[in-house]
């Protein structure tokens, strides 16, 4: 297996290809923690790869994510290239896995990154289960996926035409600033004020440098995060796990609702 990771994202979008006999693919989704039944709204999955079997991709670290690379037809006649199996920077695979797909998405010829994630929040009027349109972001991994004399420009970086889109589908929307944290582990209460502070409204441990990569291989990128908890020092008691787990579920509808109706404007 080549060590270009552009080589190795051609080599995954061949793969691909040939497995979903789909000449190229219009539009990416990486599904993150409270997204998972928003495939199903799009429209039909023609096509479901175990994400192990392709090229650069590696089984899922997280519990819950389906670890399957999905193609699907839209009504409208788009197809869709559902990621499943993100990889993230914690796992300690380097910052070439967590982009990989994103590059592999760009190489099958999707022009639009649609980036979701489950995250906490910072706003008290955000409870757990609200999703919060990604505005712009604050890359706190002191990590880039792009290397050497790369300058690439991130203004408007989360696209404002597919944010009015998202509006049009419900007017209720929020948007918001996304910290992307290394992690594992979660805030502490300081780094969470810290974060306040720095103009941060959510924080998580995905989607800043997914977004750098789409930018740098000229895609748009959309993102829309799932408030699964109030971010450590919030909310007034601790949130317990099960709160958390049940706020996503009981937004799924919902949000695979709005997200299937962005996709399909
Ligand atoms: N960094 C960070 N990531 C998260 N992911 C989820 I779901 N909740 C959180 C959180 O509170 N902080």
């Amino acid at each position: 297996m080549t060590d270009d990771p552009f080589d190795l994202a051609a080599e995954a979008a061949a793969f691909i290809a040939a497995q979903t006999r789909a000449a190229g693919h219009d539009v990416a989704l990486v599904l993150g923690s409270g997204w998972g039944g928003a495939a199903g709204l799009i429209g039909e999955t023609t096509h479901s790869l175990p994400a192990a079997e392709v090229p650069g991709f590696t089984a899922p670290a997280v519990a819950g994510h389906a670890g399957t690379i999905r193609s699907v037809l839209a009504p409208d006649g788009k197809r869709v290239l559902v990621l499943g199996a993100r990889t993230h920077y914690y796992e300690g695979r380097g910052v070439r896995a967590v982009v990989h797909g994103v590059r592999t998405a760009a190489a099958a010829g999707c022009r639009t990154l649609v980036l979701t994630n489950g995250c906490g929040g910072l706003d008290p009027a955000w409870p757990a289960g609200t999703p919060v349109l990604i505005s712009d972001h604050i890359n706190l991994t002191a990590a880039s996926p792009l290397e050497g004399a790369t300058f690439v420009d991130l203004t408007d970086l989360y696209s404002a035409r597919i944010r009015a889109i998202a509006r049009e589908v419900d007017p209720s929307l929020d948007e918001g600033v996304y910290a992307q944290f290394a992690g594992p582990h979660y805030e502490t209460p300081a780094e969470v004020r810290y974060a306040r502070r720095i103009g941060a409204d959510l924080v998580g441990m995905s989607t800043a440098l997914e977004a750098i990569a789409a930018r740098h291989a000229g895609m748009e990128v959309f993102g829309i995060s799932l408030v699964t908890n109030l971010a450590a020092g919030i909310s007034p008691e601790p949130l317990s796990h099960e709160e958390v787990l049940a706020a996503g579920a009981a937004a799924g509808p919902r949000i695979s609702r709005l997200l299937a109706g962005i996709i399909a404007k």
